[in-house]
């Protein structure tokens, strides 16, 4: 029998790609949540808990706030989750965590494959390049309805950055949203730059800024599709995996 995939904000700019994919990839669409908007033609639950009865995996692709209740949903019902919302506090975070103790999470900031590769370029350059020589600066563009800043994949890339150094992001520090009179920049520190406007689906930017030269890395995604895309396939590898927190290196095989 197909995999039921249940979609978690299916009427959302990624929950319409996400059930798109799921049919594409020969699972059946169980149905999903959405507050308001249109689901298409598919069956439209009253809550998470309904949802996760009738679906043998689930996605979230919606915000912050709704994290923690969807979580519970998930393990009340033992059903794997895929979690690709953004934005999460740190408590949000320990909660996902704690949730995988119980249940298989995929929590990935991004589900491009080009995007996971530049994770793992990104802590190999770091700790390549001394950080008291080379800053590292993070540049990201979305579009104007993004909610959040700086992006996940952002702060995943400023993670994997830290972990080149044998640091932390928060023992490295970071300067985010410079304005006014700043003072230099500190050494080490990881810095974060968000652009917002039109309707740009993605673009991230590493800089390595040294004094006498600089290293970019770029990665612009052209259609949504390519999250969804990644999504359904983290949901299709969940269904074989036992309880624990995954992301996608691990769905690509790059653990
Ligand atoms: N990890 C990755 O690769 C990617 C992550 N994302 C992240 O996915 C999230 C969604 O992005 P996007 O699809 O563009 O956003 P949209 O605003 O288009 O969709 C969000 C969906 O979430 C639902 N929603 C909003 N608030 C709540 C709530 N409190 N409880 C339950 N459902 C809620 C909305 O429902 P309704 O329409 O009914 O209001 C809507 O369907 C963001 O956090 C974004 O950063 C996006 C792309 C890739
Ligand atoms: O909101 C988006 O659109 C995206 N969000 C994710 C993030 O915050 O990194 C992934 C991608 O960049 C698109």
């Amino acid at each position: 029998m197909a995999a039921r995939i249940g979609i978690l904000g299916i009427a959302g700019r990624m929950g319409t790609l996400l059930a798109e994919e799921s049919t594409k990839a020969g699972a059946t669409v169980s149905g999903g949540t959405r507050r308001s908007g249109e689901a298409g033609p598919y069956r439209v639950f009253p809550n998470t808990a309904s949802l996760c009865a009738e679906s043998d995996v689930v996605i979230d692709f919606t915000r912050a706030e709704a994290v923690e209740a969807h979580l519970a949903a998930a393990v009340a019902a033992k059903r794997p989750l895929v979690l690709g919302t953004s934005g999460l506090s740190v408590a949000q975070e320990a909660a996902v965590a704690e949730a995988a103790k119980q249940i298989p999470i995929v929590y990935a900031a991004n589900f491009a494959p080009g995007v996971n590769l530049l994770f793992a370029l990104a802590e190999r350059m770091a700790a390549a390049l001394p950080a008291e020589q080379y800053d590292a600066e993070i540049v990201e563009m979305h579009h104007r309805q993004k909610v959040d800043a700086p992006s996940g994949t952002a702060v995943a890339l400023g993670r994997a950055v830290a972990r080149g150094r044998c640091t932390t992001l928060e023992e490295a520090g970071t300067e985010s949203g410079r304005d006014g009179h700043t003072g230099p920049r500190r050494t080490g520190a990881i810095g974060f730059a968000a652009l917002r406007g039109g309707q740009v689906v993605g673009e991230h930017t590493l800089l390595f800024a040294a004094g006498t030269e600089q290293i970019a890395l770029t990665h612009r995604s052209f259609d949504r599709r390519v999250y969804a895309t990644g999504a359904v396939r983290a949901a299709l590898w969940l269904l074989g995996q036992p309880a624990g927190l995954y992301d996608m290196k691990h769905v690509l095989g790059m653990a």
